[in-house]
C-alpha cells in the first residue's frame, strides 16, 4: 500500500517536471519547427570496419532522401588512409539523386578536402574543431590552434565562392584522452569559429558522456558568446542520454539536432564512443511533443532497417524497434 502511494507521488512529480520541460520548450523556441540533420552516412558509417559498397550507400541516401529531411551528410573528403570507409566521396555525391530542397553537406578537414568536394559540386561543407587538445591531435593531427587555421582557410576559400560552411566543435562535455572539458573552451572555439562566418555550429558531444547538469553548464557558457540560433546539438548516445541532452538544447532555445537513424555511428578517434542518438527516437520524441520536423517516422524507419540490413547489426533505435514489431 505504502508503495503505490510512493509510486503515485513519483509519477505526478514526473507529469509536473515533463509539463514543465514541454512549457519551457514551447516559450524558448520561436517556431515548433525543429531541424533534423541526418549524419547517417556520414558519422554513422564512417567508423564500419567492412566496407559498405558504394551503392548502398548511394541508395540508403536517396532513401533518406525521400523522407522529408532537409539536410543529410553524406560523406566525408578526408584523408583516406585515415577513414577509408569514405574513400568513395566522390562516387557517393556525384550520384546520389538530389533534391532541390535538401542540403547535402560534406564534412571537410582542410583545403584539400575542400578542393576535392569543390570538383563534384558540392555546395556546403562541415568543418571541425574540437574544445579538446588531446582530441584534436588524434582525430586531425594537428593543435585546436592549428585545426582552426585550416578551418579559417577553408571559411575564406567557401565564402569566395557561396559555398556554405558548418561547423563542429567535438567533445564540448568530456574527451576520451582529456577527460572533463571546460565550458569556457567550448565557448571559445564557438566564438572563433563563429568569427570565421560559419553560419551554425553542431556541439559535439562525440563519446556521449554528457548529462542534464554537464549539458546545462556548457551552454550556458556558450549562449555567452552567440545566440541558440547558430546552434545545434549533436549528441552520442553511449550512456543513454542523447535525448534528455537534445530536450536540455531545446529549453535553451536552439531547434537543430544531429542524429543518425538507427543509431548508427562513432567516431574511430573516439575511444568508447558509440553511435549517435537515433534519428527514429528523435523524431519520436519530437512529435510527441508537439513540435515539427516534416519527417515520415514510417519511412525513416525503412532507412533504419534498410542500412542496418546491410551492416548486419540491428538497429539500435528503440522507436523503431518497437514500431517495426507493431506492425509485423
Ligand atoms: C586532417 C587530416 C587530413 C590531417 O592529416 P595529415 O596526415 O596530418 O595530413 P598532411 O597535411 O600531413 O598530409 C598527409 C597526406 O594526406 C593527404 N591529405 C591531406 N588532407 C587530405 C584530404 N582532405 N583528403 C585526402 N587526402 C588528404 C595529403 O595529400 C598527404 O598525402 P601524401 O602526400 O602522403 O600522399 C587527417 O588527420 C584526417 O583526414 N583526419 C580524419 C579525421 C576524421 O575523419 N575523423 C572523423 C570525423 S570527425 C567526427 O566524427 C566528429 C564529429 C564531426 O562527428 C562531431 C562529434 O561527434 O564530435
Amino acid at each position: 500500500m505504502k508503495l503505490e502511494v510512493r509510486e503515485m507521488n513519483v509519477c505526478r512529480i514526473w507529469k509536473q517536471k515533463s509539463s514543465q520541460i514541454l512549457r519551457k520548450v514551447d516559450i524558448h523556441t520561436t517556431t515548433d519547427f525543429v531541424k533534423i540533420v541526418e549524419v547517417g552516412p556520414r558519422d554513422g558509417l564512417q567508423n564500419e570496419i567492412v566496407f559498405v559498397p558504394t551503392d548502398k550507400k548511394i541508395k540508403f541516401i536517396d532513401k533518406l532522401s525521400q523522407t522529408g529531411l532537409c539536410s543529410i551528410e553524406v560523406t566525408s573528403f578526408v584523408n583516406p588512409k585515415w577513414v577509408k570507409q569514405m574513400s568513395d566521396n566522390k562516387e557517393v555525391f556525384s550520384k546520389i539523386e538530389k533534391k532541390a530542397n535538401i542540403d547535402y553537406p560534406v564534412l571537410v578537414p582542410n583545403a584539400k578536402g575542400l578542393y576535392d568536394a569543390l570538383e563534384v559540386g558540392v555546395k556546403e561543407v562541415a568543418v571541425f574543431a574540437s574544445a579538446s587538445e588531446g582530441f584534436a591531435m588524434k582525430n586531425t593531427n594537428g593543435s585546436i590552434q592549428q585545426v582552426l587555421d585550416r578551418i579559417k582557410e577553408v571559411t575564406t576559400i567557401s565564402r569566395g565562392k557561396g559555398i556554405k560552411v558548418r561547423a563542429y566543435v567535438s567533445c564540448v562535455v568530456g574527451c576520451p584522452y582529456d577527460g572533463q572539458i571546460s565550458p569556457k573552451s567550448v565557448a571559445k572555439v564557438t566564438e572563433q569559429l563563429l568569427s570565421f562566418g560559419c553560419y551554425e555550429i553542431s556541439l559535439g558531444d562525440t563519446i556521449g558522456v554528457g548529462t542534464i547538469n554537464s549539458m546545462n553548464n556548457m551552454l550556458k557558457e556558450v549562449l555567452n558568446v552567440t545566440s541558440p540560433k547558430k546552434l545545434a546539438v549533436h549528441c552520442h548516445d553511449t550512456y543513454g542520454q542523447g535525448l534528455v541532452n537534445i530536450i536540455v538544447g531545446l529549453e535553451k532555445g536552439i531547434n537543430v539536432v544531429d542524429s543518425a537513424v538507427s543509431g548508427l555511428g562513432g567516431c574511430p578517434f573516439a575511444k568508447g564512443a558509440t553511435g549517435n542518438v537515433a534519428t527514429e527516437d528523435v523524431v519520436y520524441m519530437l512529435h510527441g511533443m508537439g513540435l515539427k520536423t516534416g519527417i515520415n517516422l514510417e519511412e525513416l524507419v525503412e532507412c533504419g532497417n534498410f542500412i542496418s540490413n546491410i551492416i548486419g547489426r540491428p538497429t539500435q533505435s528503440r522507436a523503431n524497434q518497437a514500431l517495426h514489431k507493431k506492425k509485423s
